[in-house]
This record gives C-alpha cells, sequence and structure tokens, in this order.
C-alpha cells in the first residue's frame, strides 16, 4: 500500500492512552475509535471490551468497516511530534566527542550539512532518516534541511511520499560565522532560495495537508541584522512557520551580545527582526532570562526543549517547570545530532531526567511526570506545530495519527523472517496491518515473535505498562504507525 493509496473505513479496537492535559493522562483499556475513509475520527467509545458487537449497537453503519485489533499487551498512543530535528545531521548521530555547541557546529556539522549540495547523498540521508523517524511513531516533524534548495525540496517530496506530516525549511545563513564553503552568498540570494523553497513546497501540497514550509534562520549569529528583518517579512508575507534556536549555549549568547549590542537580549534580536510571532518554534531556550520568557510568551511564540542535545553538548539543562509556568507553550524536540536519537521516547526519558537533575538543585517541583512528557510529547507538540485541533489525542473530529505499542513479545521483523530485507526498506507499509491485527488478541500467532524490550510479567497496572513503555521502550515496541488514518509504517 502506497502513501497515497486511499483507505477504508476502520474500527480501531482495544486500550487506548492519551493526554487529556498536562495533569491528565487517560487510559482507557476497553476502547474503540472510529475512523473514516478520510481519516478523522468519528467516535470513541470507552465500554467496548473487544466486542464489534457492542460498537455496531452504538454505530450500526460501521459494520462491514475494517477493524484492526490491539494484539497482546498494547494500546494505541497518538503518533508523536518532534518539534525540532536536523534530517541532514542524520549520519552524525552519536557524534558529538567532547565539543560544545560552537566548536562542534565546526567540527561536525557544517562540513557534513556541505556535503548535501550533492542530491544523491541527501536522498541516501533524508530516506534513511524519515523512515527512522516513522519507525519511531514520529508522524509530525519540523525538519531542518540544509542552505541547498534542490535537497531541501527532496526532503518534503520524500515525507509527503511517505506520508508523514512535515514543516520543512531551508537553512539561511548568511554571515562568516559559516565557512565559505557552506553559506549563503547574499541576503537577497538568501531570500530568493527560501522563497524558493516555499513555492516549491506550496506547489506539491498546495494545502499543506502533509508538508508545509518553515522560515529557517539558523540562529541569530549566523544571519545579519538586514538578514534576521528580511526572514521576518518573508515569513509574514508568505504565512509561513518560522524555526530557529535561542539561548542554548552561554558561548552562543555572549556572542550573540558582541554581535547585536543594540539589542537587550537574545529574544529581543529575534523580535526587533518580528520574528517571534505566534508561529514561531524557537529550539532550546535553556538560558532564557525572566524578561525574555515574557517576551516569548506575549509574542506567542513556542519552545521545543530538546533535552537529549542539551545535555550532549553540555548546552545545560532547561528549567521546563518554570517556563510552563511563564505560560509558554512546548513540544519536544530530539534535535539530530545534537541529539544522538531519533526517538521522541528518548527524548521524553530526557525530559525526565534533565527534570531530575534541576530538582536537586531547584526542589522537587521541578520533576517532570511520565504524563508530563507524554502530553509535551504529542498534544503540547501540536500545540507548536500548530495542529493542536488535528493531532496529538484522540477527539472526535480530530485525524487519526496513532502508533500501535506492543509491550511484551514483539513481533520480529519482516526482514528478519528470512527474506532480503532490502526488498522492505522504506516499504513497510506493504504489508497488511489490518489482516494481521484481525486475527484478535487470542488467535495463534504464526509470525515468529521475540520478547522485546520490555518484559510484562501480567502483574503491572495500565499506568505501570505505560511507564515501563516510557522507561524502557523503543522503536521494537512501534508496531504500526498511522498518519491520517494512512498506514505509514509497520514492522
Ligand atoms: O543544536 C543545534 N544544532 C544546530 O544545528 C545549530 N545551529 C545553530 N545552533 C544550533 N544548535
Ligand atoms: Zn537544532
Amino acid at each position: 500500500m502506497a502513501a497515497s493509496a486511499p483507505i477504508s473505513k476502520t474500527i480501531y479496537l482495544g486500550a487506548f492512552v492519551h493526554s487529556v492535559s498536562l495533569q491528565e493522562l487517560e487510559i482507557c483499556p476497553c476502547g474503540a475509535i472510529g475512523v473514516d475513509e478520510e481519516g478523522v475520527i468519528r467516535f470513541v467509545e470507552r465500554d467496548v471490551d473487544g466486542d464489534t458487537g457492542r460498537v455496531y449497537a452504538k454505530h450500526e453503519q460501521w459494520k462491514g468497516a475494517s477493524v484492526v485489533r490491539i494484539q497482546g499487551k498494547g494500546f494505541f498512543f497518538p503518533g508523536f511530534i518532534d518539534t525540532h530535528t536536523h534530517a541532514p545531521q542524520h549520519p552524525n548521530t552519536g557524534l558529538f566527542g567532547q565539543t560544545t555547541l560552537l566548536s562542534w557546529l565546526t567540527t561536525y556539522t557544517f562540513p557534513l550539512e556541505a556535503s548535501l549540495s550533492s542530491l544523491p547523498t541527501a536522498h541516501r540521508i533524508y530516506s534513511n532518516f524519515v523512515s527512522r523517524t516513522l519507525s519511531h511513531g514520529t508522524t509530525t516533524c519540523a525538519y531542518y534541511a540544509t542552505i541547498h534548495v534542490p535537497a531541501t525540496n527532496l526532503l518534503a517530496s520524500l515525507c509527503l511520499a511517505r506520508g508523514q506530516r512535515a514543516l520543512v525549511g531551508r537553512v539561511c545563513m548568511t554571515t562568516d560565522m559559516s565557512p565559505d564553503y557552506y553559506r549563503d552568498a547574499s541576503v537577497a540570494s538568501a531570500l530568493r532560495d527560501s522563497q524558493a523553497s516555499i513555492d516549491y513546497i506550496r506547489a506539491i501540497d498546495p494545502h499543506g495537508a502533509i508538508v508545509r514550509p518553515v522560515v529557517t534562520p539558523r540562529f541569530a549569529p549566523s544571519c545579519s541584522t538586514e538578514c534576521l528583518a528580511a526572514l521576518g517579512a518573508l515569513a509574514h508575507s508568505t504565512d509561513s512557520f518560522i524555526q530557529t534556536h535561542i539561548s542554548e549555549n552561554t558561548g552562543e549568547i555572549a556572542l550573540v551580545r558582541d554581535l547585536f549590542p543594540a539589542s537587550d537580549s537574545y529574544a529581543a534580536v529575534y523580535d526587533a527582526a518580528h520574528l517571534l510571532t505566534p508561529r514561531t518554534i524557537l529550539a532550546h531556550a535553556v538560558h532564557l532570562s525572566a524578561a525574555e520568557r515574557k517576551l516569548v510568551a506575549s509574542r506567542g511564540a513556542k519552545i521545543a526543549h530538546c533535552p537529549a542535545s542539551n545535555t550532549a553538548l553540555t548546552s545545560g539543562c532547561a528549567p521546563v517547570r518554570e517556563l510552563l509556568d511563564a505560560g509558554l507553550t512546548i513540544g519536544l524536540g530530539t534535535d539530530v545530532s545534537g541529539g544522538f536519537s531519533p526517538s521522541i521516547l528518548e527524548e521524553c526519558r530526557q525530559a525526565i531526567w534533565a527534570s531530575r537533575f534541576r530538582a536537586m538543585c531547584d526542589g522537587d517541583a521541578a520533576k517532570l511526570t511520565t504524563g508530563e512528557v507524554l502530553y509535551l510529547a504529542t498534544r503540547g507538540g501540536a500545540e507548536v506545530v500548530g495542529l493542536e485541533d488535528k493531532v496529538g489525542g484522540f477527539e472526535v473530529g480530530m485525524e487519526w495519527d496513532a502508533q500501535m505499542v506492543r509491550l511484551g513479545e514483539v513481533p520480529v521483523p519482516v526482514g528478519l523472517m528470512g527474506g532480503d530485507e532490502s526488498e522492505h526498506e522504506g516499504d513497510a507499509a506493504d504489508v497488511d496491518i489490518a489482516e494481521l491485527a484481525n486475527r484478535g488478541v487470542d488467535a495463534p500467532q504464526t509470525e515468529p515473535f521475540r520478547n522485546g524490550p520490555v518484559d510484562v510479567f501480567g502483574t503491572e497496572s495500565w499506568d505501570e505498562l505505560v511507564q515501563k513503555w516510557v522507561y524502557s521502550g523503543d522503536d521494537r515496541n512501534t508496531i504500526a504507525v498511522w498518519v491520517r488514518g494512512r498506514l505509514v509504517h509497520q514492522i
């Protein structure tokens, strides 16, 4: 089944888990969710107990719909939203040595990003990364590309073809912060190239149902005052989202102070360029002052919290509780390859750990709970990327962006069952999940199963199963993923 194949009306039967609010995680062990041909949720039932008869009693017109049933111990969960990552940096995942932000950029990052001037190189990296993020249950991703228009456009095309929702941004960098081999030639060419990418993305997906453009000044040191102002105007004239980095590292903040002496703060640099808007995603925000938090909140700009990257590059522990208390909207970002994993589930763990390190100095109130990080990974992220009415939870009228999570025994990937794995690469949606899932919870299992990363003993409450998933689960537990009702990944 290709990502563009028609979908049938489907009932998703079994447990589901989603955030109702930052404070409330709903766990429904006996659910049924009806999704129509457009991928829109039409009903949510909470007391069905795996019995389609009870569904049809209330929704007679759904007799004949496909049924996808949870297998073994598992649940449906909303697709993850990665609010900040760098697709071209994927080959460097796990490589950062002892560097910090500015030395990491020049040592690892700029040379790799420059290599995406080659379209075959870009294709290899981008198709791999989109597959990788989908396999971890990421249904929406805010991507930085590079300065190259053809490669940026390719990333957008791949996301559209694979059915992953994405914001895709051509990176702008005009100053000598960037090496001469990897830099925009001028502000005028940066604007022209950014416009070209915006036009391409709008042409392949006119309504932005799957892919949307995002104006992407890399960060203040990479862009002159003139460039930042021009990009603020471009975002306004094209009605685009904006993404950039802010206050990640103390050396970077000192550099911004030197480069923009007339500005009161890092956030003020962006504000002067009209880059702080309700459609702006600011990555990191580790060291924002109280005045900057107030400014960012007053403009409605949102935060991508990237704890794995913050720790890897020893940037700091973002004070997420304080940012939430300041009224800021926050999602999670993997920030590959500052971050060492493409997984938002891993980012949930890292967000918990970072909050616990803060708690050791700031007190217990700083600790984030499992429910809170799952909220940031779904509903919070949806708000950051402007999709809060569509994704992030299971409600009538929202779209079916979801993952099927299975704990305990998990299926052996198709490629490990004796076939030629290369045949299946990037093509996992060819296997019919509805057929697999329709066998029912108690049906004999003919496919090989192996014990997954989460051991289940049968004594756990539902709440404990969710905790175990967050602390020790990975992509082996994500056995199927849907976007707008369309199957986009399965094991
Ligand atoms: O984590 C980061 N990754 C990057 O690529 C980058 N560029 C500027 N600042 C950055 N921070
Ligand atoms: Zn980043």
